[in-house]
């Protein structure tokens, strides 16, 4: 099969990402099929894809580290081969990537997906959230990885990791509202933007793209006031599902998704604020950023980028705050 009849399209040539399919959760019930225990999970990333990097934040921001382990796939990924672990050959590149702890001998994230359902046939996607105990998938959607880790553990963390919830009651509608535009229009709009197959597609995309981010940067203009998240005062998940966009958007998709009609750091003041701010005085911001693994990967795609060259830029990846 060519490789493109891979990328999953609408009949208009939209790019459509496919539901996740394993959408169990972890509770704190003692009695549940998924309770919270330390060092029964583990979640499987690439530091180059958005969403698995929600999880590395919040999985930090909360403090998991020692209670929910990671796993970091090599950046070059197969379409139909899917994800691969660290093996001998590979260089300082793969900085960060081991070979699978946990099944010694397993190559590829596919592996993993056919032990949890040996009739699984969805994509093999990351981020993958792993039971060491009924030896299975109790998640690979991201979005509601992140809430588990929000709170299912807290019984295991300290007051001040308790205390921290970017889910928090009083905000939740309107987080849930954000979070579907942001998600629709920039989230996966980006990807609509890169993997369009044809100028319409492409064109509707890049104004919904466009038109979103221009909401979001007169919305950060007004509540700068208040504080420097997206609903002020408080770090809340939205801030987390909008970083990961934002952060590779100059870096990646401004070039390889042809997301160009502007830039975040010349064309966007309070959106790169926002982000500088998140990257460079949140240290869970920073440290969860891979931008080598982020170029390895994106550019490796071939079917976008035949000879897989990396761009130099731009430089700075990441513009200091001045
Ligand atoms: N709904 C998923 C989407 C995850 C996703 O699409 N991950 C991409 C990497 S950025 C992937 O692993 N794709 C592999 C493939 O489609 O073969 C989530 O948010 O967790």
């Amino acid at each position: 099969m060519k490789s493109d009849a891979l990328i999953p399209r609408s009949e208009n040539g939209d790019f459509q990402r496919p539901g996740a399919q394993f959408r169990d959760v972890i509770s704190p019930d003692p009695d549940g099929r998924f309770p919270a225990e330390s060092g029964r999970y583990h979640l499987y990333v690439s530091y180059a894809c958005p969403w698995a990097h929600r999880t590395l934040i919040v999985r930090k921001l909360k403090g998991l580290e020692n209670i929910v382990g990671v796993t970091v796939v090599h950046p070059h990924m197969s379409l139909v081969e899917s994800w691969r672990f660290y093996n001998s050959e590979d260089g300082a590149a793969e900085e960060g990537c081991v070979p699978d702890p946990l099944h010694p001998g397993v190559k590829r994230l596919k592996e993993l997906y056919l032990k949890a359902d040996p009739e699984y046939s969805g994509r093999f996607s990351v981020p993958v959230l792993w039971d060491k105990t009924n030896g299975t998938i109790v998640s690979n959607e991201s979005s509601e990885i992140i809430r588990m880790l929000n709170s299912a553990f807290n019984y295991l963390l300290p007051p001040e990791k308790q205390k921290i919830d970017l889910y928090p009651p009083r905000l939740q509608l309107q987080i849930d509202s954000v979070n579907l535009q942001i998600y629709e229009n920039i989230n996966n709009g980006v990807y609509k933007c890169g993997l369009a197959k044809g100028q319409q597609a492409y064109d509707r995309a890049i104004e919904d793209l466009f038109t979103q981010l221009d909401a979001v940067e007169s919305h950060l203009q007004v509540k700068h006031d208040e504080g420097p998240f997206y609903f002020g005062r408080l770090l809340t998940e939205t801030d987390i599902r909008l970083f990961v966009t934002v952060i590779r958007f100059d870096i990646v998709y401004y070039n390889l998704f042809k997301t160009n009609r502007k830039m975040i750091r010349l064309d966007y003041p309070n959106i790169h604020r926002w982000m500088q701010n998140l990257y460079w005085n949140i240290s869970e911001f920073r440290l969860t950023t891979n931008v080598g693994h982020i170029k390895q990967h994106y550019f490796s795609l071939t079917i976008l980028n035949p000879w897989a060259i990396v761009p130099d830029g731009p430089l700075p990846e990441v513009v200091p705050i001045s």
